[in-house]
C-alpha cells in the first residue's frame, strides 16, 4: 500500500484520533466560554459552551439570526475565536497553524462553490497544495464515496447541477483527508434524493469516525442523522438534547420554535 491508503474507507478507519475524555465521554471538539461581538457593539454569540463528541453527529438548530453559522464559523477560525475558547483534542486551535486547522476540520456550505477545472482538477486541488497529486485511482475512489460515477472525472465543475456540485465539494473535502466536517445547510438547496445521498454519504463518514457539526432548518434531517442537538436562541445554546429527546426541550423559545418547525 502507498502512503495514501488504498481506499477512503480504510484511510477514514486508521485515524489516530487522541484520547480527550471530558465527564466520561470523548470530546473532539470543546467550546468554552466562546463571545462574538460585531464591531458596532452586537453580542452574536454569548459565552457558548458546548462539548462535540468524536465520531458523532452534532445537529446545530435554531431561528434565523441565532448564531448558528458563526458558531460553526469558529471551530475552523473563518473568524478569530478568542484563544482559550475553542479546542480540539484538547488543544487551543488558536495556536495550530490556520491551513492545517482547515484541513482537519473542512467546511461545506449550503451552496457549493467549485473551482475552475474538471471535477478531478477540484478533488485533487487540497493534496497538490501539500505537492502530492492524486493518482486517477485515488480520484475515482473519493467520486465513489461521494456517491458520484466515473463519468464526473473530466466533466467541468461549471456543467453540474447543484447536487452533483455540493458531492464533488465534499468529495474535494476528504481528499484533504479531514477528521472533522463542519456543515452549514449542506442539503437546503437539494431534491430530496440528492439530500439522502448526501445524508446517506454523512452517516457512512460517521460510521468510520469523522466528527461532524451540522447546521439545518430541518428538524426531521437532525431527526434522521444527529445524534446530539443543540438549541442555539439569540446566540446563547439553550439546550443540548440527543435527537430522541428533541420534543422534551424546555426553554420557551426553544419550544416555539420545535412546534412551528415540525
Ligand atoms: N460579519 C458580520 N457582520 C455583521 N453581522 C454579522 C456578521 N456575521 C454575523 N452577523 C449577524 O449575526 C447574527 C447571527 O448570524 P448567523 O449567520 O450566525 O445566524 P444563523 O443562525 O446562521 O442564521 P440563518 O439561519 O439565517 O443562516 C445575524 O444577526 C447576522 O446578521
Amino acid at each position: 500500500m502507498d502512503n495514501f491508503q488504498d481506499t477512503v474507507q480504510e484511510h477514514l478507519l486508521s485515524f489516530n484520533v487522541p484520547e480527550n475524555r471530558v465527564n466520561g465521554s470523548e470530546t473532539k471538539i470543546e467550546v468554552k466560554g466562546l463571545t462574538r461581538t460585531l464591531d458596532k457593539g452586537v453580542t452574536v454569540l454569548q459565552n457558548v459552551n458546548l462539548e462535540i463528541p468524536r465520531g458523532k453527529i452534532l445537529g446545530i438548530i435554531g431561528p434565523s439570526g441565532s448564531g448558528k453559522s458563526t458558531l460553526l464559523r469558529a471551530l475552523n477560525r473563518l473568524w478569530e475565536p478568542s484563544s482559550g475558547t475553542v479546542f480540539m483534542d484538547g488543544k487551543d486551535i488558536t495556536g495550530v497553524d490556520v491551513l492545517e486547522l482547515r484541513r482537519k476540520v473542512g467546511m461545506l456550505f449550503q451552496l457549493p462553490v467549485l473551482f475552475e477545472g474538471t471535477v478531478a482538477d477540484n478533488i485533487r486541488y487540497g493534496p497538490q497544495l501539500k505537492g502530492k497529486k492524486l493518482r486517477d485511482e485515488e480520484v475515482y475512489k473519493l467520486l465513489t464515496f461521494a456517491d458520484l460515477d466515473s463519468s464526473f472525472f473530466n466533466k467541468p465543475g461549471s456543467e453540474l447541477s447543484v447536487g452533483q456540485a455540493q458531492r464533488v465539494a465534499l468529495a474535494r473535502t476528504l481528499a484533504n483527508e479531514p477528521e472533522v466536517l463542519l456543515l452549514d445547510e449542506p442539503t437546503s438547496a437539494l431534491d430530496p434524493i440528492s439530500t439522502q445521498n448526501i445524508e446517506d454519504v454523512l452517516l457512512k463518514l460517521k460510521s468510520r469516525g469523522l466528527t461532524i457539526a451540522m447546521v439545518s432548518h430541518s428538524i426531521k434531517q437532525i431527526q434522521r442523522i444527529a445524534d446530539v442537538v443543540c438549541l442555539l436562541v439569540g446566540g446563547e445554546i439553550v439546550e443540548v438534547l440527543s435527537s430522541e429527546q428533541l420534543s422534551d426541550a424546555k426553554h420557551p423559545m426553544a419550544r416555539r420554535f420545535l412546534e412551528l418547525s415540525s
